[in-house]
């Protein structure tokens, strides 16, 4: 008889590039609120984020390699300017607790560092404020007791840090610094320190270290690549290093760092699919740690195991050290499934939150675990008539006339004075408003009553804006608690979860709805309440909707499609909405996309089939009115510049867009793009709690009026006012009036 020894297969390593830090129940946010209101002292907080990473560790305790130092207080990019000490002078107080919390909130003496998005993610990072004079140094306390914290726990633990090379891209210059400085240029200063902090990582028995260079999976030049060869040639002297990149592929940077020599790598491959084929033609040591990053740091679905497996066979032909990891961190997926009661069975079945996915990942390393193909979605998750509808649309379903013509039809059939006033559609959410919602939500308010209290609060809204004298009223979303959980829980093919928060900036948390299935719409969703309002005025009410794109990029998307595709579904839906909102007699409706800047892709190639599909949901929801109805948009939240085409490809016939903060800078960037309709710069930053000065407003106005002419400037707020206060709302929106007033004024008579 012939038999063959068998080769016990060998278990491979399994990891996760990063995890959750709010706590299950966020638990840290809970803290720090406290802490912040000064109900919570700093030796409380301790404890608490102490019990955050604990519970960290007890789930990661079932990977053979534990990353961290991924716990933070605030945010991970913030942790590393404490780690490097780079902290502005204008944060530094008596504590290191309080100096972070200046540097993350500010505080009476300081504004704090700015904010912005994180990648193509809905996650804000504090932006580093770096110059020629910051006086970098190692500080390596963090790192080190949080690596301790695990390996005194008997495991295998795996320092994270951000890299140097992402650190310093996602910097700007310090106030003052020389207008040709960018901070890139200070990389080689910087090295010497991550010198000393993987030095003291290493003396602590860290053996491999893991640095996050999420920044290589962007588009870059070819000083910035030849840098980084420099850096990490450097860098692998002083310890084994893992680069993880996590945002898509690393593209030209992967033979750029594995000629570096560091010890290993961590793909993306699910975002970053093209560094796999790029591995097997490149000449790789079969030394080279490879970390399969096959399960989805970003997305809720359960993953096809058996796929993974495939992908983990293809790295193995490539080298003997292959590991399974997540694609990203899984800081952008909520901690448990377990913990949702309420969804339905066919969909808890197929998602996975961070700790299943710590169990996909350790399923792919066992040899004997499961290698389950992902099943199909359940028949009644489609709906055939979406699909038929969307696939018998004309070519001309997302035209509309040109601007010229529809301009003349709207000013014919809404007449208005030049510089328009209006705001941006919510109006101040009261704690009592929010106690009615929540009521009515755990049936404890009959319906009745809830839409006599939410109609009182849109009859109010009303007569706000008419004693102020605004021109275009809003309803003031008093009904929505979030922009797109509101349409989420009318859509077919949508699921909201009770527990499903992921960090959105700080202590700040979002529940994003689950978009499963084909999207549909069953009744009105909003046609109501705007009729309402408009019952109570003769000034015109816009009806107010969150565009598809911002759906898409605020929901858990279905993955078994092109994104396009669902887009598209959802603007369908909004399309029958704004067709009945124009049936009802609203001349105005008001299409918000936030979002439009965040979705865009990180790297450059893919941007052109972004522009077209966003775009084109866009159009598809509003294409459909006749000439006279204004279609308005919003946009909010960052800089535009990137995506002033798309802007313009929205093809509204205003644009509300945030401007105050970046001093209209905007305004420019939209006359060079081929933008000719109407644009409502915000003129109020209502971020800050300050009421601003009527002058500003009008000075800000006449920039806008010389740059774009007298008949294409809205005046408005920079986005909505759910979060102000009446009291500062009264004389803010009061000064925008007077201010238009004024400007208007200085038309007539220069
Ligand atoms: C984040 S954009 C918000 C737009 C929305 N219509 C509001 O005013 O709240
Ligand atoms: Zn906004």
């Amino acid at each position: 008889m012939n038999t063959t020894t068998a080769v016990p297969a060998q278990r491979l390593g399994a990891t996760a590039l990063g995890y959750p830090r709010i706590g299950p129940n966020r638990e840290l946010k809970r803290a720090l609120e406290a802490h912040w209101s000064g109900r919570l002292d700093a030796a409380g907080l301790e404890a608490a984020a102490a019990a955050v990473r604990s519970g960290m560790l007890d789930d990661l305790s079932v990977l053979d390699s534990v990353p961290t130092g991924t716990f933070s207080f605030y945010d991970h990019v913030l942790d590393t300017i404490v780690a490097v000490d780079a902290l502005a002078s204008r944060h530094r107080r008596e504590t290191a607790l309080a100096s972070y919390f200046a540097a993350a909130r500010g505080d009476a003496e300081a504004v704090p560092l700015e904010m912005t998005k994180w990648f193509d993610t809905n996650y804000h990072y504090l932006v580093p404020e770096i110059g020629p004079e910051t006086a970098f140094a190692a500080k390596p306390e963090k790192a080190v007791a949080e690596f301790l914290e695990a390996k005194e726990r008997g495991l295998d633990a795996r320092p994270v840090l951000l890299g140097p090379v992402s650190f310093l891209l996602l910097a700007k210059p310090s106030e003052g610094a020389p207008a040709d400085f960018v901070p890139f240029d200070r990389l080689g200063d910087l090295v010497e320190v991550y010198v000393e902090l993987l030095a003291a990582l290493g003396e602590a028995g860290a053996g491999l270290i893991q640095l996050d260079e999420p920044a290589l999976c962007a588009d870059r030049t070819t000083e910035e690549l030849a840098a980084t060869a420099a850096v990490y040639r450097r860098l692998v002297g002083s310890a084994g290093i893992l680069v993880a990149g996590g945002y898509g592929p690393f593209g030209e940077a992967l033979p750029v760092l594995l000629e570096a020599g560091v010890e290993g790598v961590a793909l993306d491959l699910v975002r970053g699919r093209s560094d796999l084929e790029a591995l097997e033609t490149l000449d790789v040591s079969r030394e080279t740690f490879l970390l399969a990053g096959v399960i989805d740091g970003r997305n809720i679905w359960r993953a096809d195991l058996a796929k993974g497996a495939a992908d983990i066979a293809r790295l193995q032909a490539i080298s003997d050290r292959v590991g399974v990891a997540s694609s990203s961190s899984l800081l952008h997926v909520p901690v448990d499934l377990d913990a949702e009661h309420e969804l339905p069975e066919a969909l808890t079945e197929r998602l996975a939150f961070a700790r299943q996915k710590l169990r996909e990942i350790t399923a792919l390393a066992d040899p004997e675990g499961s290698r389950e193909a992902r099943p199909e979605a359940p028949a009644a998750w489609r709906d055939e008539s979406v699909r038929t509808r969307l696939a018998d649309l004309g070519p001309d379903a997302d035209r509309r006339l040109p601007y010229v013509e529809r301009q003349a039809a709207q000013a014919e059939r809404v007449a208005l004075p030049p510089l328009p006033t209006t705001t941006i559609g919510s109006f101040p959410q009261t704690a009592e408003l929010r106690n009615a919602r929540a009521a009515h939500r755990r049936g404890l308010m009959i319906d009745a009553d809830y839409k006599s209290r939410m109609k009182a609060e849109v009859a109010a809204v009303i007569a706000e804006q008419e004693k102020l004298g605004l021109d275009v009223l809003v309803h003031g979303e008093p009904e929505r608690n979030d922009m797109v959980q509101y349409f989420a829980e009318q859509l077919t093919g949508f699921a909201t979860t009770a527990g499903g928060w992921v960090q959105s900036y700080g202590s700040r948390c979002v529940r994003p709805p689950v978009l499963y299935g084909d999207v549909a719409r069953n009744a009105p969703m909003t046609v109501e309440w705007t009729s309402y309002a408009q019952s109570l005025t003769e000034k015109p009410v816009k009806g107010m909707l969150t565009g598809p794109v911002t759906i898409l990029a605020w929901s858990f998307v279905r993955d078994d499609q092109p994104l396009a595709d669902t887009a598209d579904q959802v603007a369908l839906a909004l399309r029958d909405e704004v067709a009945d909102l124009e049936a009802a007699g609203t001349a105005i409706i008001q299409v918000d996309e936030p979002a439009l800047r965040e979705l865009l892709p990180v790297r450059a190639a893919s941007r052109a089939a972004y522009r077209d599909w966003a775009t084109r949901s866009f159009r598809l929801a509003t294409a459909g009115v006749r000439p006279e109805t204004a279609i308005h948009t919003h946009l909010c939240y960052s800089e535009f510049g990137e995506v002033i085409d798309a802007i313009a490809a929205l093809d509204a016939d205003v644009t509300s867009i945030e401007a105050s903060r970046s001093k209209m800078e905007i305004l420019a960037d939209l006359d060079r793009a081929d933008y000719r309709s109407a644009v409502g710069p915000g003129v109020w930053d209502i971020h800050s709690p300050r009421v601003p000065a009527t002058d500003d407003m009008a000075e800000a106005l006449r920039l806008a009026v010389a740059a774009l002419g007298p008949d294409r400037v809205w005046a408005n707020p920079d986005c909505g006012l759910k979060t102000r206060r009446y009291e500062e709302v009264r004389p803010s929106l009061a000064g925008l009036v007077e201010a238009a007033r004024i400007v208007r004024e200085q038309l007539v008579s220069p």
